[in-house]
């Protein structure tokens, strides 16, 4: 068989190049991939395979496959074991190419006659590695039925192309996975889960300007857990950190899905809530405040009971958003003063 090794490149290079839908499944770009090599390399079957852990393969993972008609769910994989396949994860840890003419008699694949080439028929492979960083991660597996292939090498530099091409897909995969958790590190309070206070200055801004536009009204609550210092000081930092979890789920259980909790820092929340005037506003923190002091919270050895103070205030829209937080801020102070457990409004 003739390869036209330029026109393939070519056409794998602007594959490779176009924008990807990097938040989709890496999964449709391999298997657009694999199907284009199916077809120029003229195989039966193109599968791409990934080890478990690239420092110590155990496992080779079939991700994808030129057979399967949907996306497979990752527990659904099909996988291969080191120690039923040695001498084929030691060819694909070598980083070279498997050219097996023969693939029931060549030492590096004749461990599947039995099991899987005799009942698929598959007379022929040839398998390229997929490195990261220099290291085998896995393979393309390139299968024929027909006669015997004495492998060209174009076809297996093709290969090695289209398994360089699964290399830098995978690669992007991970750096967008990798972008998601910094990004969500970034806007998140670890310890509750809750958005924080980066968050809910950049949240105050937009919502400023979206309730111009609409013509509609913001509000928001800031909640400060009472005498959260004792909670520490008589049970443990521990303890006041799950006291503060359960305190972050309790309130978000009680608001509407568009309102926004965040931790502000310490024992201090703040809920922004869109479309809300200042009645509504307090009517939310009301209910919060009655939420929390029912809502016993239960350790190993104690249960614990919190209470709340809250301040609200309309968002002053005209304002940068610091200056209503300062507003409900002087509210909460005031709830304090007047012996906890309340809500103040501006
Ligand atoms: N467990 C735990 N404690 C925290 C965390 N962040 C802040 N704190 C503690 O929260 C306590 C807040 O205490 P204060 O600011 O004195 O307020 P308070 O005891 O709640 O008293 P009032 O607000 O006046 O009712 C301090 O002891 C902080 O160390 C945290 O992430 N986990």
């Amino acid at each position: 068989m003739f390869i036209d090794l330029s026109e393939v490149t070519q056409r794998l290079r602007r594959m490779s190049s176009e924008e990807l839908d990097v938040s989709g499944s890496y999964q449709s770009f391999l298997l657009d991939l694999i199907c284009e090599g199916k077809d120029t390399l003229v195989v039966d079957q193109v599968s791409v395979w990934l080890f478990d852990d690239i420092s110590n393969p155990k496992k080779l993972i079939n991700v994808a496959n030129t057979q399967w008609d949907n996306d497979l769910n990752a527990e659904d994989y099909p996988v291969l074991l080191c120690e039923e396949y040695p001498n084929y994860f030691k060819a694909i840890s070598t980083g070279v190419s498997i050219n097996a003419t023969d693939a029931h008699s060549d030492p590096r694949t004749a461990e599947f006659r039995d099991t899987y080439l005799i009942s698929n028929n598959i007379t022929t492979m040839l398998d390229a590695t997929i490195f990261k960083n220099g290291i085998p991660h896995g393979v393309v597996c390139c299968e024929g039925r027909g006669p015997l292939r004495e492998w060209q090498s174009a076809e297996i530099a093709y290969a090695e192309m289209v398994a360089d091409c699964c290399s830098r897909r995978l690669l992007v995969s991970e750096l967008w996975t990798l972008q998601q958790q910094m990004t969500k590190l970034a806007f998140h309070d670890a310890l509750t889960g809750l958005k924080n206070r980066r968050y809910l200055m950049d949240s105050g801004h937009r919502e400023i300007r979206r309730h111009i536009r609409a013509g509609e009204q913001l509000s928001v609550v800031m909640l400060d857990i009472d005498h959260f210092k004792r909670i520490n000081d008589s049970y443990g930092h521990e303890i006041g950190d799950v006291v503060l979890k359960a305190f972050a789920q309790c309130c978000q259980g009680t608001l509407r899905a568009e309102d926004c909790l965040c931790r502000l820092g310490g024992e201090e929340f703040i809920v922004l809530l869109p479309n809300t005037p200042t009645e509504g506003a307090r009517e939310v923190a009301e209910r919060l405040r009655i939420s929390v002091e029912k809502n016993i919270i239960e350790t190993a050895h104690h249960h614990i009971q919190v209470t709340v103070s809250c301040g609200v205030a309309q968002v002053n829209l005209a304002k940068p958003f610091s200056y209503s937080l300062k507003q409900v801020d002087h509210a909460i102070y005031d709830a304090k003063a007047q012996g906890r457990n309340c809500v103040v409004c501006c």
